[in-house]
């Protein structure tokens, strides 16, 4: 993969920034992840200097600090990549690093290394928005085609919801900066789980600003997660500002969300958790769509129950806003009726065990980069109710949220 560039220059010698601390690493072809989380300022640094990101049962109370990222397809809980953090530095609004662990000491010419290059990491400016789309065999015509076979299976009883996603393909200038899209996605996503996510072992790089979080345990042990679904532009017809408290929301929106409340429910009913404060649903505003979101959370410590968010995350994963209702019988029909593997799109990633708190999001509003190409992915759930166009118009209203932010490079 060519040098990825931002324009930020490192004027600190000693300090590590953010962006060049990932930067370095990926330039040495360590294992990182750089993320930010909702409604926070401070960002997050991992480096994994080791060869190997194993796949790890992601058994949450037993796990060193680090960064899971899952695929979508991980039935058996078993698929999940662990970026294990041989160095955790969090650093402030203003790039400052407020604190630093080096949880592994095996490696510590490794270390070395990098911090070097953190010190003579060259950025460039960033200045070329010439990113080209290319066809795919997700094309409208094919996706059309796909949400009417849905609506043939929902109508045969087979299936009550699936969702179906397509892919965006686009070639990248010569001075494309993950980084600078990184900044970017933050300033644009302040409620968003901003990531940016390197796995060397697979050239790929993964970056994204998800809104929607699937498993969450804070340091008191308060348990959260959140039923995400249906989905309107921010903006009216004008271009104006849809107020959330008047977004025309209809009733199959509402009963596509309403599948999502009812599985999660359904889970906390299947381990026998009575104890959950339900919010919602209520208008959530992410970028420039909207959707209805409800809040469950569930306080681990006062029903004794710490292995909750293990638990949870075996039984949500793929949660109805990904997959469908019944669960295996839409996966079976995504994987029959979309043409492509989603890979690490809709499976989840987030930090594992950082300053004792564990995130885990759903990872959507996300892009690939791999080999000068960046893959976009839009997916919608398909109802009773759903109209094929309007579901492509929705996938492309997804994806064009992405495209627009490297445009705006
Ligand atoms: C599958 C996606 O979104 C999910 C989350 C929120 C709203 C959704 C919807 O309106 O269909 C989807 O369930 C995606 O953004 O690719």
């Amino acid at each position: 993969m060519r040098r990825i560039v931002d324009s930020e220059s490192q004027t600190k010698s000693q300090t590590v920034l953010p962006l060049h601390g990932w930067q370095s690493a990926y330039e040495l072809g360590y294992a990182a992840a750089l993320w930010r989380l909702p409604l926070q300022k401070d960002k997050h640094l991992i480096v994994n200097f080791g060869t190997d990101i194993p796949k790890t049962k992601m058994m949450l109370e037993d796990l060193p600090s680090g960064f899971a990222v899952s695929p979508f397809l991980n039935l058996e809980g078993e698929e999940a990549l662990f970026i294990k953090a041989d160095l955790y530095i969090r650093f402030d609004e203003t790039g400052e690093p407020v604190s630093e662990n080096y949880p592994s000491t095996e490696s510590s010419a490794a270390k070395e290394a990098w911090e070097n290059e953190c010190r003579n990491v060259s950025l460039v400016t960033q200045n070329d928005r010439n990113v080209s789309e290319f066809p795919t065999n997700s094309s409208e015509e094919f996706h059309l085609q796909s949400v009417k076979e849905a609506l043939k299976a929902i109508e045969a009883g087979e299936i009550q919801k699936v969702v179906l996603s397509r892919t965006k393909h686009v070639a990248l200038p010569a001075s494309f900066s993950v980084t600078g899209i990184f900044e970017r996605l933050c300033n644009k996503y302040p409620n968003a789980f901003v990531s940016l996510v390197y796995l060397p072992h697979l050239n790929q790089v993964w970056l994204g600003a998800t809104p929607e979080t699937l498993v969450s345990v804070d340091r008191q042990g308060i348990f959260r997660t959140v039923a995400l679904a249906g989905t309107q532009s921010a903006f009216d017809a004008s271009g104006q500002m849809i107020p959330p408290k008047q977004a025309p929301w209809t009733q199959k929106e509402i009963e596509e969300q309403a599948l999502v409340s009812r599985y999660i429910i359904s889970c906390f009913k299947k381990i026998r958790v009575r104890e959950y404060l339900e919010e919602g649903p209520k208008t959530a505003v992410a970028g420039n769509l909207m959707h209805l979101r409800s809040d469950y959370a569930v306080d681990t410590k006062a029903i004794n129950f710490p292995e909750l968010g293990t638990v949870m995350l075996g039984l949500l994963h793929p949660t109805s806003a990904v997959c469908g209702m019944p669960k295996l019988p839409a996966l079976e029909f995504i994987q029959a009726h979309e043409g492509y593997d989603r890979e690490f799109y809709s499976g989840y990633l987030g930090p594992v065990n950082i300053d004792n708190e564990t995130h885990l999001f759903v990872n959507l509003r996300c892009m690939k980069i791999s080999n000068g190409m960046a893959t976009l992915y839009g997916g919608g759930g398909i109802t009773e109710d759903s109209v094929p166009e309007k579901e492509w118009q929705e996938t492309e209203l997804k994806c064009r949220t992405l495209l627009a932010v490297l445009e705006e490079s």
